[in-house]
């Protein structure tokens, strides 16, 4: 049996567990310190069961936070990608991140750490993607984009190529990026354009 734990039981942390199952995990256990069904993290670190964490959790700052817990429990982070994914030659993924089905990765982009690729997303060649961020489905990054630690790119967006998006921003959903986009920022539109500044 090859065991693995997923920390978040929501419908983000269901969606990862499928892709642990798709790389060959058979026996998977949610840590959940919300939901009473599943196993607290507490818990989990008292069975001392030596298997790797794969996070679950959708929101950024909360993924950030479990990330170091289990890392200053000693824990080793999984980094899982979906088999029907596409990772082309030089592309480096950071630990803990998830990349899931169909997602394309183009050469010599780099991926944070604890990034969710989610369904279906492009993130074309000499990209360079921070820590923490999610790339919504079918989100579209043209070549050499930057996006800044904590970012959320919004489903259906797309960013032409050559932008920066800044870290702690939000671009909403079907948004068009046509121009760089600061730190801190929550912006949305086509084209997309900055609509108030954020605080976390
Ligand atoms: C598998 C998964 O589910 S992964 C998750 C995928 N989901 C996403 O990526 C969602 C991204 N989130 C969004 O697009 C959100 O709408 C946000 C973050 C941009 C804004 O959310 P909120 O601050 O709650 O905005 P709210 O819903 O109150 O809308 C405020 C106004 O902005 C408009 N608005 C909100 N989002 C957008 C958008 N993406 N494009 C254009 N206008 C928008 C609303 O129509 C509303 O306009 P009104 O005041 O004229 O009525």
């Amino acid at each position: 049996m090859k065991q693995i734990a997923i920390y978040g039981a929501s419908g983000h942390g269901k969606v990862v567990a499928d892709i642990a199952r798709l790389n060959g995990y058979d026996d998977i256990l949610f840590i959940d310190d919300g939901i009473a069904t599943y196993l607290s993290f507490e818990r989990f670190v008292q069975q001392q069961l030596d298997i790797p964490v794969a996070l679950g959790v959708g929101n950024a700052q909360v993924r950030a936070r479990l990330y170091r817990r289990c890392r200053e429990h000693g824990l080793s982070i999984e980094t899982l990608v979906h088999p029907s994914a596409v990772l082309a030659d030089g592309v480096i993924v950071g630990e803990g991140t998830v990349v899931m089905a169909n997602s394309v990765v183009n050469s010599d982009t780099d991926i944070g750490k604890c990034c969710i690729l989610n369904t279906s997303c492009v993130i074309e060649h000499d990209n360079s993607i921070g820590d923490f961020v999610h790339i919504a489905p079918q989100v579209a990054c043209a070549g050499g984009v930057k996006i800044g630690d904590y970012s959320h790119i919004g489903i259906g967006s797309c960013i032409i190529q050559g932008i920066t998006v800044g870290s702690h921003t939000v671009i909403g959903a079907g948004s068009v990026v046509v121009k760089n986009i600061e730190n801190h920022i929550l912006a949305y539109g086509n084209p997309c354009k900055p609509i108030k500044e954020l605080t976390s």
